[in-house]
């Protein structure tokens, strides 16, 4: 089953409180609001796992199992395939992202992904870095629409590096433009200019069907949260965003009811700092994007927190931590796995639209939380300092610990 977002017959997620038997009810983080296609019948999903490199592999063993059983207790039967990509693509068949993996990826139900990279492949040329093989994969998929909700969770306000009362409430979600703009746009490459010096270039491209296209994702996202949209561009000084502003504010009369404003990158990165509660969905192109997420993570804490949806027309999603390899942690046991084991509930909801088992591990994760259990990133006195193992552990005992996780409208 494919995720959509425009797709029919379609089915839209309107819940915004969960409960847990045993538990406290408690609000939780504003659900990701987007459409996607569903089949009441089919319960019984292909998923494609690609590892990658670093701390991947390491959080993608917790998250699946984490995955595997909440779907479990679901009624979901999901089968893995483990493929290559990345820098452990490269090494073991030569190119970052094999056909095997693609066609695997595109023919299964959605794809769950570690991360990639690392120092080893730093300097290869870029049709063998590790980066360019996330990218082919991407491209490949066709999913254009990168979903990355940075929401504080009230356990982990004191984590923030912002003060209390400035990270406290945050709920953004950031709606970034995943398979166009400077990653892709023609000409780019090295040459020598006319004064004999060496020179590299890409170029920030982006087509109105390409704006169009995202804009009408984050109206709708925007529409299922709190109606308002922030559209982050540098229309000041570049074309392609002068475009983009253009196309955003044309299609906001089909969205009435959607306040829409618009910001200029620089100043969205200072007022993400100085005032993040101002936000509620952020629209933007792939590398402002790819900046203000990694930004906005922190005001919840840390970057392994942040999970990720990335979906197109049709096809599979493709769901990620926004974090890398963290080559600096690598093989110690110290990531923190909730980014991915969160995504894997977004592959539930967005992938396959089993809502039951997506809230399930959110409820989960949220639980665990509460018993106070912290990976060093996220590490304040009094928690339990654990690993990346045992943080997993503890989310697996909290989720076979729910007895029940029901939507409270
Ligand atoms: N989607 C991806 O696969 C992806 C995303 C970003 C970077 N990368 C790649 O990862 C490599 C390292 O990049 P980087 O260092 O700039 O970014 P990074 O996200 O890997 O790490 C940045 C910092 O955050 C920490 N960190 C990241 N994830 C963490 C987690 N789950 N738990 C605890 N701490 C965590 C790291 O230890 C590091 O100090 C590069 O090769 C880069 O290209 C891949
Ligand atoms: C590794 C890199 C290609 C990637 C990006 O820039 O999109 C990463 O930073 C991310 O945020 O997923
Ligand atoms: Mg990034």
């Amino acid at each position: 089953m494919a995720a959509a977002l425009q797709a029919t017959p379609i089915k839209t997620l309107a819940t915004s409180r969960w409960r847990v038997e045993g538990a406290e009810a408690r609000p939780r983080p504003r659900p990701i609001a987007v459409s996607f296609r569903c089949s009441a019948a089919a319960r019984s999903y292909n998923i494609t796992l690609l590892p990658g490199d670093g701390i991947g592999p390491e959080v993608v063993a917790v998250a699946k199992d984490v995955l595997s059983f909440a779907g479990a207790l679901e009624g979901v039967e999901l089968r893995f395939q483990e493929k290559l990509v990345g820098g452990s693509a490269l090494d073991a068949t030569g190119v970052p992202l094999p056909d095997e993996t693609l066609d695997e990826a595109k023919g299964s139900d959605a794809v769950l992904l570690g991360a990639i990279g690392g120092y080893k492949w730093d300097t290869n040329e870029k049709h063998l870095k590790p980066e360019t093989g996330l990218l082919q994969l991407r491209a490949g998929l066709g999913v254009f629409a990168n979903l990355r909700p940075a929401a504080v969770l009230p356990q982990l306000v004191d984590a923030s590096t912002l003060k209390k009362e400035v990270a406290e409430g945050v709920d953004i979600m950031v709606v970034r433009e995943l398979t166009g703009g400077i990653y892709f746009g023609k000409p780019r490459g090295f040459g020598t200019n006319d004064k004999g010096d060496d020179i590299g270039f890409n170029t920030e491209v982006y087509s109105a069907s390409e704006i169009d296209r995202i804009a009408r994702v984050a109206f709708e996202v925007a529409r299922k949260r709190r109606g308002k949209l922030c559209s982050v561009d540098k229309a000041n000084v570049l074309e392609a965003s002068m475009l983009w502003r253009k196309k955003v504010t044309a299609l906001a009369s089909e969205f009435p009811d959607i306040e829409l404003s618009h910001m200029y990158v620089d100043n969205a990165a200072m007022q993400l700092v100085r005032n993040p509660k101002q936000f509620d969905t952020i629209v933007t192109n792939n590398i402002f994007g790819d900046i203000l997420s990694d930004e906005a993570s922190m005001i919840t804490g840390s970057i392994g927190m942040l999970p990720s949806a990335s979906v197109g027309e049709s096809g599979p999603g493709l769901f990620e931590p926004i974090h890398g390899s963290a080559p600096d942690i690598a093989g110690q046991d110290k990531a923190n796995p909730l980014a991915t084991i969160l995504s894997a509930a977004m592959l539930l909801r967005y992938g396959l639209g089993e809502e039951n088992a997506a809230r399930r591990i959110e409820a989960a994760v949220t639980e665990t939380l509460n018993h106070g259990f912290r990976t060093g990133d996220i590490y304040s006195p009094g928690t339990t300092l654990v690993g990346c193992k045992r943080m997993g552990e503890e989310v697996l005992k909290t989720v076979e610990s729910l007895k029940e996780v029901a939507a409270v409208n």
